[in-house]
């Protein structure tokens, strides 16, 4: 639809009329579909919708159309522009937008060449492009399987956060794509066989059944409440980076929420989030929980993880002004989070989390700002409450000795941890075998917070993705841990796994 040609009509104002029809009508066909989804797709149609009626990203078309362009070319220009300006930025947040404006661009040069709503995706075939757009995929039907291939596109894309959620195989960034060929798509391993052999699709479907049965067979599990094969409990909570991975999940199959990363809040790319937009998500997340502990992790920026207009540039970011050592430097940010917080704590059963502490005294001075912000709340006469506050921890420092930590719970960042102990950065290929986070250092440092935390009678759960690995489990396990916090898809099997450690 995006290179279809268009006869110009050569008069401005009617070539500037058919591209503000164009744009009304993509922006009510995307409407449209945002009212049929929910979550976070509705959340990325909504951002759709609001780029489409900002006025100033077709400013550049209509003086274009003055000066005499055709419409589709003014707008494909213009957007060109916008598009590089997003796809050069620093933030792999801000370059995974440009997807959603090769998206806008597209919709819209399809209304005024006249070729809207025409690319339909056959049932449970691989799609294979240079990249995807979110609406695309959210207007296919994944209903029958399928997959996608892209050439281009980044993990981080919002496309590949709904393929995740959605359970859709997505393989990125293969450089070039099988079109037209026969191919098998396994997305957990991020490999795509194009034109296999009859081995090679046999062994293919032999995995297939295999992770097909041992996922029914965990299923059983997730419902009920973990538990090692002599019975001894063990808590299983939930990880989030998104409200939206909520939707639809029962609280029932888990204890709990052991972390909320709340760095999504900051990535609206429309300056830091306000006290009430912050209440009104926390507060979502903690009635979704019914009473069960949700653990929200204050900011946790920096590192690999940059905010624009907040974080800093360094040349060694993860040893730098990240997570509590930048929340305290901004107590001006920091404050807004934390009177959300006091706030939402009314909701359900809330406990803050503070990330990347080394030292007491970070804790006792976010501490002493949670107080002034319970006391302002009570002041000003807001509902609220003082949530018990918490440590991550995943610098070695905190880890070696916790119980200098006056903290309410000790929760164990295992990649971090690893990341820190082993001097091998959690995002370097070629370090990643060092990155192990079953090395017997990093066990015997989750294994001092274990004790630390049993020695000082408070909770200790571990929320790194080391939680989730099945065969580090029973060592972990094995130090006396006793709650672990893994993604929703994970539940079932870290369950499974735990009955028979
Ligand atoms: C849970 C952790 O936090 P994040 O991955 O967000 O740094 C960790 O470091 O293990
Ligand atoms: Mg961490």
């Amino acid at each position: 639809a995006a290179t279809a040609a268009r006869a110009a009509t050569g008069d401005p104002a009617r070539e500037a009329g058919d591209l503000r029809a164009a744009l009304a009508a993509a922006a009510a066909e995307i409407t449209a579909l945002a009212e049929r989804s929910d979550g976070e797709a509705a959340d990325i149609l909504a951002f759709q919708v609001a780029m489409l009626e900002d006025a100033a990203l077709a400013e550049g078309a209509f003086h274009a159309i003055e000066a005499g362009i055709p419409a589709d070319h003014a707008w494909r220009q213009a957007l060109a522009a916008e598009i590089e300006g997003y796809e050069a930025a620093e933030d792999e947040y801000f370059r995974a937008r440009a997807a959603d404006l090769v998206d806008i661009r597209d919709r819209v040069l399809a209304h005024l060449t006249g070729t809207a709503g025409l690319d339909v995706v056959p049932r449970g075939a691989i799609l294979a492009a240079e990249d995807l757009t979110p609406s695309r995929f959210l207007a296919t039907d994944w209903s029958a399987g399928g997959a996608v291939v892209l050439a281009g596109g980044s993990p981080s894309s919002h496309v590949a956060m709904l393929a995740r959620a959605r359970g859709v195989p997505m393989v990125v960034a293969l450089g070039e794509t099988p079109a037209g060929r026969v191919a098998l798509v396994d997305g957990d391993r991020g490999v795509v066989v194009v034109e296999p052999g009859p081995q090679t699709r046999q062994a293919f479907e032999g995995r297939m059944e295999e992770a097909a049965a041992a996922g029914a067979a965990a299923l059983a599990f997730r419902d009920r409440p973990a538990a090692m094969a002599d019975g001894t409990p063990v808590s299983v909570l939930i990880n989030i980076a998104e409200p939206a991975e909520l939707d639809g999940l029962d609280p029932a199959i888990c204890d709990g929420i052991g972390l909320v990363r709340t760095e999504f809040l900051f990535h609206a790319g429309r300056g830091l989030p306000d006290e009430e937009a912050q209440l009104a998500v926390y507060a979502r997340i903690a009635a979704w929980a019914r009473g069960r502990p949700v653990t929200i992790r204050t900011l946790d920026a920096g590192g690999d993880k940059p905010i624009a207009g907040l974080t800093v540039q360094e040349a060694n970011p993860f040893l730098g002004l990240r997570g509590i050592r930048l929340s305290l430097t901004r107590p001006e940010v920091f404050r807004v989070q934390l009177r959300a917080l006091a706030r939402a704590a009314v909701h359900g059963n809330v406990k803050v989390m503070l990330p990347m502490v080394a030292v007491p005294a970070e804790l006792e001075r976010a501490g002493a700002l949670l107080d002034e912000a319970v006391a302002d709340l009570k002041a000003a006469g807001l509902p609220h409450a003082r949530p018990p506050l918490g440590i991550m921890v995943e610098v070695p420092a905190a880890a070696i000795s916790a119980t200098r930590f006056p903290a309410a719970f000790y929760s164990i960042g295992s990649n971090d941890l690893t990341q820190y102990t082993m001097a091998a950065a959690r995002d370097l290929g070629a370090v990643a075998e060092l990155n192990d986070a079953g090395d017997p250092a990093v066990l015997a440092l989750i294994a001092s917070t274990v004790a630390a935390g049993a020695a000082r009678g408070v909770e200790v759960s571990l929320c790194g993705d080391a939680g989730a690995d099945l065969s580090l489990l029973p060592k972990l396990l094995a130090t006396g841990l006793r709650a672990v916090s893994v993604a929703p898809v994970a539940v079932a099997r870290v369950k499974a796994a735990i009955a028979r450690c």
